[in-house]
Order: C-alpha cells, then sequence, then structure tokens
C-alpha cells in the first residue's frame, strides 16, 4: 500500500485539502483528530498534561482548555517540546494502527494527514510528500480569519513551524493552494487519478504477499533517504 504524507504550514489548507480527499473516498489517517482523542478526559495524556502544566490548563468539566494550553506552548519553544513529548508518540502509535487497519483492508493507497511531518521523523517513512503551498502572508490572513485571532497570535502560531519555504524543498508534490477553492479541488481530482495510476498492480502483490511488501518499503524508504542527501548537499553547494 502506498503510503503518502500531507502536510503543509498552518492554515496553507491541509485540512480542505484532506477533506476534499475524503469525498473521493480516499483513505484518511488525520493526526489533528488523534492528537485530540489522547488527551480526552481520563486519558494518560490528559493526566501527564495536567502534572507538567498544572490545574489551570484543565476546564471544569475536566476536558483541556486547549486556547490556555495553546497560548501557552505556542509561545515558548520549551514547553512547546514538553507538549510534543506527551502527545506525539501516542499520536504516532494511533497512526501505525489506522495505516495498518487500511492495509488488512486491501486499500491501494492511504494519506496521513500530519501538520509537523517535516518537523519530525514521519516524513522519511512515507512514500510520497505532498505539501500544500500558499505565501506566508496568505497563510496568516486565512489563519486570523478563520480563528478570529490577532496578527500576532496568528505569527506566534505560524512561527512554531518550518516556515513553509522550507518545507516545500521536501516535497514530492506540491499542491499550490493560492488560488480559489474550485481551483484547488481540481488539483485534488487530478491527483486521486495519479495516485491510482501509481498504486498500479503493485497493492495487490504487497497485500497477497507481505515480505514483497516490506521490501519495496524499505527501499522507498532508503530512496527517499538517498535522494534527501543530495539535495541536501546541492543546497550547500549553491551556498
Ligand atoms: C496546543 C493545542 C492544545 C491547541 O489546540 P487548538 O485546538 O487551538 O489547535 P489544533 O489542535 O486544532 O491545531 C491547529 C494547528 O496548529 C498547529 N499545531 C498544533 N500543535 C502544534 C505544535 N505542537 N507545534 C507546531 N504547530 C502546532 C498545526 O498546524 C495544527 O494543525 C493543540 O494544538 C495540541 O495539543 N498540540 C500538540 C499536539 C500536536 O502537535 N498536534 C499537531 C499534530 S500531531
Ligand atoms: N483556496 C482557498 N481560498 C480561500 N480560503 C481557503 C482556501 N483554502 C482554505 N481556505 C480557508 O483557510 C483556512 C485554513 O484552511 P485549513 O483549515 O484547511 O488549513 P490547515 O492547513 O489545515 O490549518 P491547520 O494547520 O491550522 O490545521 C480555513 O478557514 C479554510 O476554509
Amino acid at each position: 500500500m502506498l503510503v503518502i504524507g500531507l502536510t503543509g504550514g498552518i492554515s496553507t489548507g491541509k485540512s480542505t485539502v484532506s477533506t476534499l480527499f475524503k469525498t473521493h473516498n480516499v483513505p484518511i489517517v488525520d493526526a489533528d483528530v488523534i492528537a485530540r482523542e489522547v488527551v480526552q478526559p481520563g486519558s494518560p495524556g490528559l493526566a501527564k498534561i495536567k502534572t507538567i502544566f498544572g490545574d489551570e490548563v484543565i476546564q471544569e468539566d475536566g476536558s483541556l482548555d486547549r486556547k490556555k494550553l495553546g497560548s501557552i506552548i505556542f509561545n515558548d519553544p520549551h514547553k512547546r517540546k514538553q507538549l510534543n513529548n506527551i502527545v506525539h508518540p501516542a499520536v504516532r502509535k494511533e497512526m501505525l494502527w489506522q495505516v495498518v487497519r487500511y492495509w488488512l483492508r486491501g486499500e491501494k493507497y492511504c494519506i496521513l494527514d500530519v501538520p509537523l511531518l517535516i518537523e519530525g521523523p514521519l516524513w522519511k517513512m512515507v512514500g510520497k510528500v505532498v505539501v500544500v503551498y500558499c505565501s506566508e502572508e496568505l497563510q496568516l490572513q486565512r489563519l486570523m480569519l478563520r480563528d478570529n485571532s490577532s496578527r500576532e497570535d496568528a505569527l506566534s502560531r505560524l512561527r512554531s513551524q518550518l516556515p513553509i519555504t522550507e518545507k516545500v524543498a521536501y516535497a514530492d508534490i506540491v499542491i499550490d493552494n493560492s488560488g480559489t477553492r474550485p481551483e484547488l479541488e481540481q488539483q485534488v481530482q487530478s491527483l486521486v487519478e495519479r495516485f491510482d495510476k501509481e498504486a498500479g498492480w503493485s497493492w495487490r502483490l504487497s497485500w497477497l504477499f507481505p515480505p514483497y511488501g516490506v521490501a519495496s518499503a524499505a527501499g522507498l524508504v532508503l530512496w527517499r533517504f538517498l535522494r534527501r542527501r543530495k539535495t541536501k548537499q546541492k543546497q550547500r553547494l549553491r551556498g
């Protein structure tokens, strides 16, 4: 099964793209959704957050005060790292299970929608990296509009991720979301056709004969590593 990583900068339009893929019945693993599930009341994740960040980030009904925690971690890299260390391992574990379930169902390919794909180790483990791009100014405008937030708050969120221009350097495919929604829909439609073709017959073989699937996945990861090293060398040479 082809595993595709979908990412972008904050508010470049990942969730919008992911929703469009869903309308084509493409299986999606959504890291943001899982990140909410692993901190539900009663979960070990929420208990750890309470220990580190205190009662001030817990609401009266026992659930996480996301706004409060956001205002802390998007302004403090150390605290952000502490939160990531609690949430990310649990998210990765659940993502892996969801991928295995899609594979068992015999899906040709699935898409991992992960905001921090490039910042973490996951980009090395997927068959293709798709980055949803728009300019930083557009990112800010859309973020302020969506969250009804100030430019300052939007900027601190934006600065807590790698700049979108750097993420694009990791991409096998870039979706340019600088235009209208119909233009975005058109790009997604073309990608669905492309992925259907590229998944080809090998997904069937890897399903029927798992060692082939494991070997081709390992080959892909190695190819990606070598390609990235070459790109880095080229970037160094260019200064
Ligand atoms: C801080 C929290 C509570 C704020 O919640 P809130 O509802 O306001 O935002 P939401 O979860 O919808 O995230 C919105 C976007 O913010 C960005 N973002 C979220 N967490 C982080 C982070 N740790 N570092 C950088 N960007 C982040 C992503 O682009 C994400 O798509 C929440 O984002 C969180 O728990 N973050 C840590 C988990 C995480 O890294 N999630 C991202 C996917 S694994
Ligand atoms: N082509 C577009 N034209 C206008 N608005 C758009 C377009 N694409 C997305 N948006 C809007 O921009 C905002 C951000 O999009 P979206 O939530 O999909 O981004 P995201 O990358 O998933 O953000 P986050 O990282 O915060 O989860 C949303 O309000 C969405 O409706």
